[in-house]
């Protein structure tokens, strides 16, 4: 009886969806007449939309298996999934019933959706990568999981306080999270310190048990992760960490103010998302949560495997693991311990199904990014660990020595073990040995992984390092984020196919017609004028930005390597020049607005420097009658996925200027691109691409290119200043901005001209091409072909592409569409 009760689907007309809103409102919130708040309407809406969501889901999960599939599993410490509501709204199909059920209620969604805390379980691109990557696993129907952790507080709230970033915890779970489905069934024992110990098997061989000295729980968190126009709904697991009181019972005789303690000390290893970017933290508590959501992981992997009772030699067969970056490595070590430990298998067979299921992606190049565990801390915290990765490494090295006539000093740069004191282990060596394929994330990245980062892996394993460039979904930052542009082009293609097959955009290159181009810009002007509402009500009216300037946009997070400084040292020469202009002469110039926003990490005073120098050109600059007219500066707090989701639309001109070589990817690029933006820009990351795909012409390159900035490093030598940035700096040290010492690291370096980040040197070149960009903004029709050729060319970069090539290449799954009557 239970089960065709079950069985029966909800239905989904606007008066059943006000029913369960309704339903959900009285009895899961337990709300009256006496206290509707807005929030509550807005949970409402998340639980009835997530029953529907979990028909699909349970279905999903049943079908992967009946039909046995094989499974990619996506390890990442970091999921950036911002908002949910709207998404899923037009995933499922559901938009319009709710649209009207909320208007029957005297709401409006776009005014519920925005009550919503963004999950911002991640602190930049490899974060949000993940999250792209859902949803496409999800709408291309791969039968796929993503697994991490449910921090209790995610990426830090950026405040701005007299120009300067301060830090505020983000208690994002404060009035809960609608979407999570706690499954307190599933529990598993994370075990940790302790020591090994030998004992002999029955047969008389001698096995190796770990003996951990603590103990604890973690718990998994649910979200059903909806695909576009499919039923298919997959898992995002994410796992909390808990006491587990009862495993510890020698605890239990301590005093109980020392229980309490150590109950804390549990919950505290998932509670804070580490706030620490492209720098390696070293910590403990971080080292801890890597091994926490590895080892809870594939213990979950493992039950679900043995539920075909298949041999475990099949394991690569029905599992495939992608482990984002360094931060899970440890599950290769962990996963040869339960094989050989626990399943007892022979050493050899265990690291054959080992390195036959994990690939691993790398994302930065940045040598303080490599991530490197002392061997102390790693022995003391995961001492059968330590042995494993020990035999791993000395197993690696005699095969090495024996295939490949390698001089002691590859072999030294090779070993998973630096020599160094205390001894370090390569996190990013590690991977690479015990991974089947590794990636980079864009074509120049992975040439410059195989040409000098792993380039003894790229000679030892030719083919074991490949690219799979990265991509962004369309569904959230085109067809959701920019409803006017999509619109437009489904007017254009005669029909929204697009939005799951992106390279039909370049079909609408054979005819621009002048409507479609007239339809792109009003896009554009309604986005600008959100914007404008935007940031007028966050500034209390005090920045009204101009809808008629070139918005100017640079968002991402705040980094040396990123080149913000060259940005604002730029804004500052245009003030000058501004400045020196006659007032008729100041009538003819481009109106521009700089619009900036992203997080620095909390340690990182460069960065901080950076943000403090951008917040005293925007007061000095946006207050000066002479120039406010033709140049606006703002810095956006609390740079966010829902932030981005306004900002992207409304922007001309994206700035991804980074040094070349630096820049692993980039993903804010094609969004822009995607939602008909220009970019100014080196060839670097995943630009070199874009404008290969859209055409150079349509974008502004400038810059030294990898191996010129490898040249110039190499020299170092002192070269004289442009003279533009060498007024720029005067009136910095003058003072001009607030206490030039405020700025001394940031500038210091520029005077010689040969800073790290090549600023002096490209500098000059940056300028060239902004003029550029100010010439083809004074035509507005060349504008305006350069920016629909360039949404024409991103069909390339949509996460969907990518992850059929994860799928091709590296994972070996094959979609698993649920018929639609299941
Ligand atoms: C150890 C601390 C730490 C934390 C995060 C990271 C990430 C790898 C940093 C990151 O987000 N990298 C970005 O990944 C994006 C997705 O591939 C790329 O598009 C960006 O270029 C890259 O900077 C490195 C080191």
């Amino acid at each position: 009886k239970l089960w065709d009760l079950v069985d029966e689907y909800l239905h989904n007309d606007t008066e059943s969806i006000m029913r369960s809103m309704a339903d959900h409102f009285e009895y899961t919130l337990a709300r009256n007449k006496w206290n509707l708040a807005p929030q509550s309407l807005f949970q409402a809406a998340a639980y009835s939309l997530r029953d529907r969501m979990i028909e699909w889901w349970n279905d999903t999960q049943e079908y992967f298996y009946d039909q046995d599939s094989k499974r990619a599993y996506y390890m990442s410490i970091e999921f950036l999934m911002g908002r949910t509501l709207t998404n899923a709204l037009i995933s499922t199909g559901l938009l319009s019933p709710y649209y009207e059920a909320l208007k029957e209620f005297g709401e409006n969604l776009e005014t519920i959706a925005d009550l919503e805390h963004d999950a911002g379980l991640g602190s930049g691109g490899l974060g949000r990568l993940a999250a792209c990557f859902l949803d496409s696993l999800a709408t291309l129907n791969y039968p796929a999981w993503g697994y991490g952790i449910r921090y209790k507080y995610g990426q830090f709230k950026q405040n701005i306080v007299r120009g300067y970033q301060v830090e505020t915890p983000d208690f994002w779970l404060e009035s809960g999270n609608p979407w999570e489905i706690p499954r307190q069934d599933i529990v598993y024992k994370v075990g940790m310190y302790g020591s090994v110990q030998y004992v002999t098997r029955s047969d008389g061989s001698l096995a190796v048990k770990w003996e951990p000295g603590h103990c604890v729980g973690a718990v998994a968190y649910d979200t059903p992760i909806p695909g576009f126009n499919t039923k298919n709904t997959l898992s995002l697991r994410l796992w909390s960490s808990k006491p587990l009181v009862d495993m510890n019972p020698e605890e239990l005789k301590a005093d109980p103010w020392d229980m309490l303690r150590q109950n804390q000390a549990d919950e505290e290893i998932t509670s804070v998302l580490y706030p620490k970017a492209d720098s390696d933290s070293g910590k403990e508590l971080r080292l801890k949560q890597q091994y926490f959501f590895s080892c809870a992981t594939l213990q979950d992997i493992i039950r679900r495997f043995k539920k075909s009772n298949r041999p475990f030699a099949e394991f690569p067969d029905k599992v495939a693991i992608q482990l984002n970056d360094t931060h899970p490595t440890v599950s290769v070590p962990e996963l040869m311990r339960i094989l050989v430990d626990e399943e007892s298998l022979p050493w050899d067979q265990a690291w054959a199904i080992t390195t036959k299921t994990f690939g691993f992606t790398n994302h930065t190049v940045l040598p303080e990014a490599l991530e490197k565990w002392s061997v102390p801390m790693f022995a003391h915290l995961l001492p059968r660990h330590m042995q494993i990765v020990f035999e791993i490494n000395h197993r690696f090295l005699e095969e090495v020595k024996v295939k490949f006539d390698c001089s002691p000093e590859v072999i030294s740069r090779l070993s998973i073990i630096e020599e160094s004191n205390p001894q370090q282990i390569r996190m990013a060596n590690l991977a690479i040995v015990g991974s089947h394929t590794v990636n980079g994330v864009a074509r120049i990245h992975s040439e410059i992984l195989q040409q000098s980062v792993f380039a003894d892996w790229h000679r030892l394993w030719p083919g074991k390092i490949i690219n799979i460039t990265n991509g962004v979904t369309p569904r959230r930052w085109l067809y959701c984020c920019n409803p006017t542009l999509s619109s437009a082009v489904t007017k254009q293609l005669g029909g929204n196919a697009w939005v799951t097959d992106l390279s039909l955009l370049k079909d609408l290159r054979s005819h621009i017609t002048q409507e479609f181009l007239r339809d792109v810009r009003e896009a554009n002007k309604v986005a600008k004028e959100r914007l404008r509402k935007y940031v007028s009500k966050l500034t209390n009216g005090a920045v009204d930005l101009d809808t008629s300037s070139l918005f100017d946009t640079q968002v991402k997070r705040i980094h040396e390597y990123k080149r913000q400084l060259m940005n604002i040292l730029g804004v500052i020469h245009r003030y000058q020049c501004l400045k020196a202009l006659t007032p008729t002469e100041r009538s003819q110039q481009v109106k521009r607005t700089h619009i900036f926003a992203g997080k620095a990490a909390a340690s990182y005073q460069q960065a901080k420097a950076v943000i403090k120098l951008i917040n005293t050109v925007a007061d000095v600059v946006n207050s000066d009658p002479q120039t406010k007219d033709f140049l606006t500066v703002v810095f956006l707090p609390n740079y966010s996925v829902s932030l981005a989701e306004l900002i992207v639309p409304a922007t001309d001109l994206s700035e991804h200027i980074s040094t070349a070589g630096t820049e692993a990817s980039g993903t804010s690029n094609m969004k822009f691109a995607m939602n008909a933006g220009l970019i100014i820009g080196t060839l670097d990351g995943a630009n070199v691409e874009i404008v290969e795909a859209c055409g150079q012409e349509n974008h502004f390159i400038f810059g030294a290119t990898a191996p010129e900035v490898d040249k110039l490093r190499a020299e170092r030598q002192s070269v004289a200043i442009d003279q533009r940035l060498y007024n720029v700096l005067i009136s910095i040290e003058r003072g001009d901005f607030g206490a030039s010492s405020n700025y001394r690291w940031l500038i210091d370096p520029l005077w010689q001209g040969n800073d790290y980040y090549c600023v002096a040197h490209d500098f000059p070149l940056y300028l060239e091409a902004q003029q550029c960009v100010d010439a083809d903004w004074r035509t507005p029709d060349v504008w305006a072909h350069k920016t629909v050729l360039t949404m024409f060319g991103m069909g390339t970069f949509s996460s969907d592409h990518s992850i059929h090539q994860y799928a091709r290449n590296i994972w070996n799954i094959k979609p698993a569409r649920m018929p639609t009557e299941h």
